[in-house]
Order: structure tokens, then sequence, then C-alpha cells
């Protein structure tokens, strides 16, 4: 453990790894502090768990708590269904939203091979020397780039993965400093993936418009212009998976979040009822989440999920996290298609979006505490 501890420190040292400060950024949405590579931990010694990665044993992942047979319960939408009007569909959606807040899409539209080049470009990232990598770290005073999110104590227990963080769309508020653009495919896999998200995005708003009493439009209109920013996760393989968590509980601070993960490996779990969920992943499946920003705007009627990723000790898994954001300045709280003082009385209180994002990014993945501090 020692020679861990001290290649930890190593690691935290500014000159070893990012910290720099970008000079012509004006106040961002925040920042994070500057963390090892697990990536670069699990090359040097396969065996090696820092102390810092060992979570208390309250939020270890505890493989007898975890509910297995009930991941064949989580809903799976036919996209295809819902998109033409598919009357049942729409209620499995409907519920899907209220009751689990997650949800797999099928007959999304989305071509494998649109899939498969954002997958590669991810895997090309991650395989890159450290040095490299490191082009693209996370400056000292931003969240996005090569690193981690969420870092804000030099205590905090720390989480068993790597990011690339990248706004991707509009993409006249991209950060290309930070986006390994020398990597064949990279751009252009991300742009197709975008563009193809933002369909299925405008999709998804449209039935959740209805649902909430808008017209179909209005959610998205509602959004200004609306961003896309998206975490691309690597999971190194961990000698102790039962110590680690790869992602710690947290609920996202988006309007919905679809997310791409690995085809085989199960990591993501999602809180049901008390209990932690595995999400078997459905090849070319699509997973979607409520985020903080719908559970608001339904004034609670959606459920912004609390969820969780695990590691394994065979194989590193990679997600994508496509995060749809409302523009900066747009006022979040309950519609008032959604209020009604005697039966559905108002449970949130109204906030500009860029001041909740970064009320969330100055604290730790901490469980519901984000949307807890916007309830009256
Ligand atoms: O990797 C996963 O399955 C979950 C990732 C996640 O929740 C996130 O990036 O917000
Ligand atoms: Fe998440």
């Amino acid at each position: 453990m020692d020679d861990g501890l001290d290649y930890f420190l190593r690691q935290i040292d500014p000159e070893v790894g990012n910290g720099c400060v970008q000079e012509d950024e004006e106040l961002g949405w925040g920042k994070s502090l500057p963390v090892p590579s697990v990536q670069e931990i699990v090359r040097n010694d396969s065996l090696c768990v820092p102390e810092s990665y060992i979570q208390e044993h309250q939020n270890r992942p505890d493989y007898h708590s975890e509910v297995s047979y009930a991941s064949s319960e989580i809903p799976v939408i036919n996209m295809s269904l819902l998109a033409n009007g598919d009357k049942d569909e729409l209620r499995n959606f409907d519920i899907a939203c209220k009751e689990w807040g997650f949800f797999q899409i099928t007959n999304h539209g989305i071509a494998e091979t649109v899939i498969h080049n954002m997958k590669e470009a991810i895997a090309a990232f991650f395989q890159l020397p450290f040095d490299e990598k490191k082009k693209y770290a996370m400056p000292a005073n931003d969240v996005q780039g090569y690193g981690q999110g969420f870092v804000v104590s030099e205590q905090q227990k720390l989480d068993w993965s790597d990011v690339l963080f990248l706004v991707t769309l509009p993409p006249s508020v991209r950060n290309l400093k930070l986006w390994p653009v020398t990597l064949p495919g990279f751009k252009e896999s991300i742009d197709q993936y975008s563009t193809e998200i933002q369909k299925v995005t405008e999709e998804i708003f449209a039935k959740l418009s209805l649902l909430m009493g808008m017209d179909k439009d209005g959610l998205k209109m509602l959004h200004g212009e609306m961003k896309q920013a998206t975490r691309m996760n690597y999971y190194p393989t961990c000698s102790r998976p039962e110590l680690v968590l790869g992602v710690s509980p947290h609920s996202d601070a988006s309007t919905i979040t679809l997310l791409l993960q690995d085809d085989k490996i199960t990591g993501l779990q999602i809180k049901h009822k008390d209990s932690w969920i595995p999400v078997k992943p459905i090849p070319d499946a699509i997973v979607v989440n409520i985020g903080d920003v719908a559970e608001v705007l339904s004034n609670g009627l959606y459920k912004s999920v609390e969820h969780r990723a695990v590691t394994n000790e065979k194989k590193a898994r990679m997600s994508v996290a496509t995060f749809v954001i409302p523009s900066e300045e747009v006022e979040i709280g309950p519609l008032e298609s959604m209020v009604d003082d005697k039966q559905f009385p108002r449970m949130y209180r109204n906030m500009k979006y860029v001041d909740y994002l970064r009320h969330t990014l100055e604290r730790k993945m901490d469980g519901k505490a984000h949307t807890e501090y916007l309830k009256l």
C-alpha cells in the first residue's frame, strides 16, 4: 500500500498531474482537484488499490444486497413505436419516467456504425500513452478535459475511473484545445454521435412535453440554446472490486442523460426501492435517465434516480454519458402545468440553471443531495 500511496502523492504533484490555469476563460462551471490516473496506477501495479480509493464500509458495493433478478424489470422503450404515436408505448414511457427514472431505448434509429465509431474513438483515446492524454488535462479552473470531476477535498474518497469530459454541442461552444483532434476519427465520431443523440433527444422531449401538459415543442423552447456535455468514462480493472466504486452514487444535473455502455460488461447500478439494481446491457440499446432538471420541471413526478457504477477484476469498461442541458440563463422550477395547490403543491424553488450546475460541481457526488438543495 505504501508504494501506492507514494505513487498517488507523486501523481498529485502539479508537475506530474494536471493543474495549469487556463487564462482566457471567463467564470466557468467549476473546477475539480487533480487526481492520479487510475489507468496508470493499474498499469504500474495491477494489484495496487491506494487507501484513497477504498470506500467506507457502508458505501462499498455489497454484492449481497444487489438485486439482480430485478434487472429484467427495468423498462425497455421501443422508440420507433413511441415516435409513431403508439398509445401503449407512451403509457410505458410515462411509467418508466415516474417509477424507474431509467429505461433502455431500442429502435432509436442511430446507425450501428455511428455507435461503433463512437466506442472505438473513446477506446483509442484511452489507449494513448499517458503523456499524450495529459495534453488534454483538465485545467485547474475548468471541469472539461481529461482527469476527474467532483473532487473537492484531499480527504475525499476517489472513484476508480478516468474521465474525458467535453461540451460537444452546439459546436460554437466547444473548447477544442481539450479535444484530441489529432486522433484519427475522434472529432468526426463525436460529431456524428452527438447529432444523432440530438434527434433522439428531440423525440423524447416531444413526448415528455405532451405528458407534462405542454405542446410538443414545449421543452425544446424552454431550453433555449440546448447544450450537450459528454462524459467519457474509463473504468480500469480492479483487483478488489468489492472495496471501490467506479462512480459514486449521484443523480445527473441534466434534463435527460443518454448513456452508451459496453455491450457485455455490466457496471451501472440504479437505486430502486432501496436496492441497487444492475442495468444489464442490451446490445446497441441506449440507456436513458431522467436528470435533475426534468425532476424539477415535473415537480417531482418524474424521478432523477440515484445511480453508481461498479468495477470488475477482469475487464476494463467504458461508457459515454451525454448530458442534455438547458441554456445557462434558463430559470428552472416546477412548470405551472405540474403544480396544483391542493394535489401537487410546488416542491422546488426556482434557480438559474448555471447557478444550479455550479452548485453541483462545487460538491462531491452525493446521492440526491443536489435536488434536496432545491426542495422547498
Ligand atoms: O458508467 C456508467 O454506467 C455510469 C456513468 C454515469 O453515471 C455518469 O457519467 O454520470
Ligand atoms: Fe450519471
